[in-house]
């Protein structure tokens, strides 16, 4: 585990090294902003954001934005969640927090994001030096700092660039190689060693300048309200899954696996909605994911409800069967293993993103898929003091790193795989599930 903090006054994204456990306690401080004018005049969040150490969790307008860096801490391998729950415990009891606002996202937070695996990957909490949220009509601004710093004056940024020279190309396995991947997990599935896996694929794109993360951001905000659309250390998208959500002991999952593309012709759209319900390849794909949530959110919860059918989620590229699972984690539960960091860590990897049985499944994405993951398909979101937060599944997103001049951008998808799937049905589904980023960096 490695710890950092800037020290005060310096540059946003700028940092000293401060050596692990160095224990500067953190000045936090939350106030009212306007409340949002019914008219819509006011300017989206992800509108304020600068340029660098850009941090976001945004869905239909709602949601949080920060940058800077007021600490950060990096994990990997199998103890990545714990490690960086214990450093979040440590840093939040010496924090000294005055929250004129109360709400869920005000006071102390902090952006997280990571691996799929144990091994390879690093994972990162981020806490940010500013952090505007909102929810409804209701905005506020928390500053964090190691002295008391002044309140910046919120304007809205330049304008970003558009990708500079974008241009595709094939990642880790080309398309006739993952086609073969995926026949031959249908073979060790009818062969009975497991019964589902979720195998993915990725694009890489790269761009001639250094991309600029918030053209992607505006465009997925802006196509998909209905997603959480996140960015943290160079992994962004706009995610329709909800690993866990705890809000005062109420603890909420949105569970996706079952996927058809759409047409964009609504008749045809309704009857092939109509089809996904009723598709019993689908519906066990599903119940092998509501399963694997239910069963790992159980031990936590003191009630539960998990509905006995799905629903059909619509989004502007595909449709999917989904469940929201609810449960009660009650006071007296052991603090360290039920918040919302520790509920994920219990949740991950999902049936929606691993397979079933987990540990086979994992083994088998490991053995076969080709590809490192990092951060795709890991928990991403933020936490408060509390431990409540909202951690999605990083999917419909891109992992960007600079090379040369420009940058590279890793775009990833999966699919669920079960008995009877096609691989060149499970190709046209990734590609679907590749279109969000695609379109959001210009590429139509
Ligand atoms: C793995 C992905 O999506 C997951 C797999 C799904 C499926 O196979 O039907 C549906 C939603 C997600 O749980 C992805 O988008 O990369």
């Amino acid at each position: 585990m490695s710890t950092r903090a800037p020290s005060p006054g310096v540059a946003p994204g700028a940092g000293d090294a401060f050596p692990a456990g160095t224990a500067v306690p953190l000045v936090v401080r939350t106030v009212p902003l306007e409340p949002v004018p019914d008219d819509a005049s006011s300017a989206p969040l992800v509108d304020l954001l600068p340029r660098d150490g850009a941090l976001t969790w945004l869905r239909g307008g709602d949601g949080l934005v920060g940058w800077g860096t007021a600490a950060v801490v990096s994990t990997a391998g199998a103890d990545r969640f714990r490690d960086a729950e214990e450093w979040w415990a440590a840093t939040t009891a010496r924090a000294v927090v005055r929250d004129e606002v109360g709400v869920h996202g005000s006071g102390l937070v902090a952006f997280g994001s990571f691996a799929f695996a144990d091994e390879p990957g690093t994972s990162t909490l981020v806490v940010p030096r500013v952090v505007v949220g909102q929810r409804g009509r209701q905005r506020w601004l928390t500053t964090i700092g190691h002295d008391s710093i002044g309140m910046p004056g919120l304007r809205v940024a330049d304008e970003p660039a558009a990708p500079d020279g974008l241009r595709f190309d094939r990642g880790a396995v080309d398309e006739d190689a993952w086609r073969a991947v995926v026949a031959d997990a249908v073979a060790r599935i009818e062969g009975g060693e497991l019964d589902k896996v979720v195998l993915a694929r990725d694009v890489v794109a790269r761009t001639d300048a250094p991309l600029d993360v918030r053209w992607p951001l505006r465009r997925l905000v802006e196509a998909y309200p209905t997603c959480w659309t996140f960015h943290v250390d160079g992994l962004f998208g706009a995610t329709p899954e909800m690993l866990v959500r705890r809000e005062r002991g109420l603890v909420t999952s949105r569970v996706l696996a079952g996927t058809i593309s759409r047409t964009g012709d609504e008749v045809r759209d309704a009857g092939l909605a109509g089809e996904l319900a009723r598709s019993s390849k689908d519906l066990e794909e599903h119940e092998y994911a509501v399963r694997s949530v239910a069963d790992a959110l159980e031990p936590h919860c003191s009630s539960m409800n998990v509905p006995e059918s799905p629903f059909v989620l619509h989004l502007p590229n595909v449709m999917h069967l989904a469940t929201d699972v609810t449960g009660v984690v009650p006071d007296d539960v052991d603090h360290a293993t039920s918040t919302s960091l520790g509920l994920a860590a219990s949740l991950h990897p999902s049936a929606a993103v691993g397979g079933t049985p987990t540990p086979v499944a994992t083994r088998l994405i490991a053995e076969i898929e080709g590809m490192d993951r990092g951060r795709y398909a890991g928990p991403v979101g933020w936490m408060d003091a509390a431990g409540d937060g909202e951690w999605g599944i990083a999917l419909r997103s891109a992992q960007v790193v600079p090379e040369g001049d420009g940058s590279v951008v890793r775009l990833f998808a999966g699919c669920g795989i079960v008995a009877g799937s096609d691989p060149d049905a499970e190709l046209a589904e990734s590609q679907a599930k590749l279109q969000p980023v695609r379109q959001a960096l210009g590429h139509r």
